[in-house]
């Protein structure tokens, strides 16, 4: 499987820009694979972005190529993903609500009538409390320091009469669009009703980029001009450009449970990488392929085959694999756990691995070293326990340290985010990517879907 190029990716719907938030000045890889200064972007001004990267013919149209005059007084309807973990009515990780700021700002500055779309969560039938975008609001309207008024629909007559009733500038976040199963069904009449209210679409939802839903495909039908929002050219910019042209060495961390989905994105790695290091719950399968014993350590038995051949195409490669050399071995999956610190070919047959030891640590650190360009999905241990956190906060502390060092640094996947997060060092690293799934799938070079909708350049 061939890893995504930038002329691939705008092929299937990339933005070939390179992007900024409304209040910084930056630079980053994009598509023509050279660095471009990108000028601070303010409100909307009359002119079209002066940094756009015109690829291909299919580059996408973004807000910045929007005037004034498009957008003073104008109804625009915005997706973002704003699916954020929520314990009871708490926010317990508001990074994609602060991603989502730059683009509303951008938006209320220019005088438009921002509606903003999200899902939250997966709700299997119709409304329920627990799904309510209600807490997104508040603190929405924290960031903001201006009042977000909740509507308790994402369609109908109560949603248009609060539309007639916004001022230009104004922000109002629309309820989860699935409370609605014609919103995951992509149903064209409930894309239509979602687009009646609005007059144009901005999609910034990367997170949920590669859904083909009402709100991020389907109402593309019936709004024009559908651009990309801020956000999510900035992640598209990062994450293409990361891997179309990255400064070496480049090594992509890989970790975290979800084997069987990540084992492809291995996969497509070994085409681009120097460096391939493996971490958390992926570990296992990878040891038992080595022919060593795992305990009762999380393996994908079905995926051991594939793990070997792997390792195979990476020797042919010439890409250096990466294993940890001892883990944290515990005797049950809590966070109370009696525990050892073993050898990876001394796992003990009742125990599992929740983490990696300091041998390992100190290994991946000195690879990690003189990399310039590295990217990071999954956790090195089962961080949510304090016991097993280790290894996942000291991958975090080396990538600030290589990135103050000069190195491109990507963050990608809801669970490394946090980590990152909870270790205070967010600020530290390059980029942090809002996309899990998305940012994988983007990465494997498939299509986009919300991209793909999007007006052509
Ligand atoms: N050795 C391990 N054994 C079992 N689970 C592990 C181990 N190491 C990490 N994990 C678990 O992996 C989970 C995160 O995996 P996941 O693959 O979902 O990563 P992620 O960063 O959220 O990426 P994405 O958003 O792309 O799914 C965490 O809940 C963590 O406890
Ligand atoms: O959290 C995510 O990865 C996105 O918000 C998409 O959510 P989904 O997997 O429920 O479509």
């Amino acid at each position: 499987m061939a890893f995504v190029s930038v002329p691939a990716a705008l092929r299937t719907g990339a933005v070939a820009k390179a992007t900024t938030s409304v209040a910084s000045s930056s630079s980053v890889f994009v598509a023509s694979n050279r660095r471009v200064q990108v000028p601070a972007a303010g409100a909307a001004s009359a002119s079209p972005s002066g940094v756009v990267m015109q690829a291909t013919a299919t580059a996408k149209k973004s807000i910045k190529d929007l005037t004034a005059a498009d957008l003073a007084g104008k109804r625009v309807l915005v997706r973002c993903d704003l699916n954020v973990p929520l314990d009871g009515k708490t926010i317990t990780d508001d990074t994609r609500i602060r991603a989502s700021i730059p683009t509303i700002e951008y938006l209320t500055a220019a005088g438009a009538k921002v509606l903003l779309s999200s899902h939250l969560g997966r709700p299997k039938s119709g409304p329920e409390d627990k799904f309510s975008l209600a807490p997104v609001a508040t603190r929405l309207s924290e960031l903001l320091k201006k009042d977000v008024k909740m509507a308790p629909d994402c369609i109908g007559d109560g949603v248009a009469e609060i539309v007639s009733g916004m001022s230009n500038g104004d922000v109002t976040l629309l309820e989860n669009v699935r409370f609605y199963k014609e919103e995951t069904a992509n149903d064209t009449e409930f894309a239509k009703k979602l687009a009646a209210n609005a007059d144009m679409f901005v999609n910034d939802a990367f997170g949920t980029a590669h859904r083909a839903h009402g709100s991020t495909a389907g109402v593309t039908e019936f709004l024009r001009p559908s651009v990309a929002g801020l956000l999510l050219e900035k992640e598209l910019a990062y994450l293409a450009g990361a891997v179309s042209n990255p400064k070496r060495p480049f090594a992509a961390i890989v970790g975290g449970s979800k084997v069987s989905s990540k084992i492809g994105v291995i996969e497509s790695m070994l085409d681009k990488v120097d460096k391939l290091v493996i971490v958390g719950g992926m570990v296992f399968t990878f040891l038992k392929a080595r022919g060593l014993s795992t305990g009762s350590s999380l393996v994908e038995d079905d995926k051991i085959e594939l793990a070997k051949e792997l390792e195979e195409i990476a020797a042919k490669k010439g890409v250096k694999i990466i294993l940890p050399v001892d883990v944290v071995a515990a005797d049950k999956f809590a966070p109370d756990a009696k525990t050892q610190l073993v050898s990876v070919d001394a796992i003990p047959d009742d125990t599992m691995g929740l983490d990696q030891g300091p041998k390992s640590t100190e290994l991946i650190n000195a690879e990690l070293a003189d990399c310039k360009t590295v990217l990071w999905n999954g956790p090195a241990g089962v961080f949510e326990f304090d016991a097993f956190a280790t290894g996942t906060y000291a991958i975090a502390n080396t990538l600030a340290e290589v990135t103050a060092n000069g190195a491109t640094t990507i963050i990608g996947g809801g669970d490394s985010v946090a980590a990152v997060e909870k270790a205070g060092l967010a600020e530290k690293m390059s980029h942090i990517s809002t996309g899990g799934g998305a940012s994988l799938e983007l990465l494997e070079g498939k299509v986009l879907p919300g991209v793909a909708a999007l007006d052509d350049q």
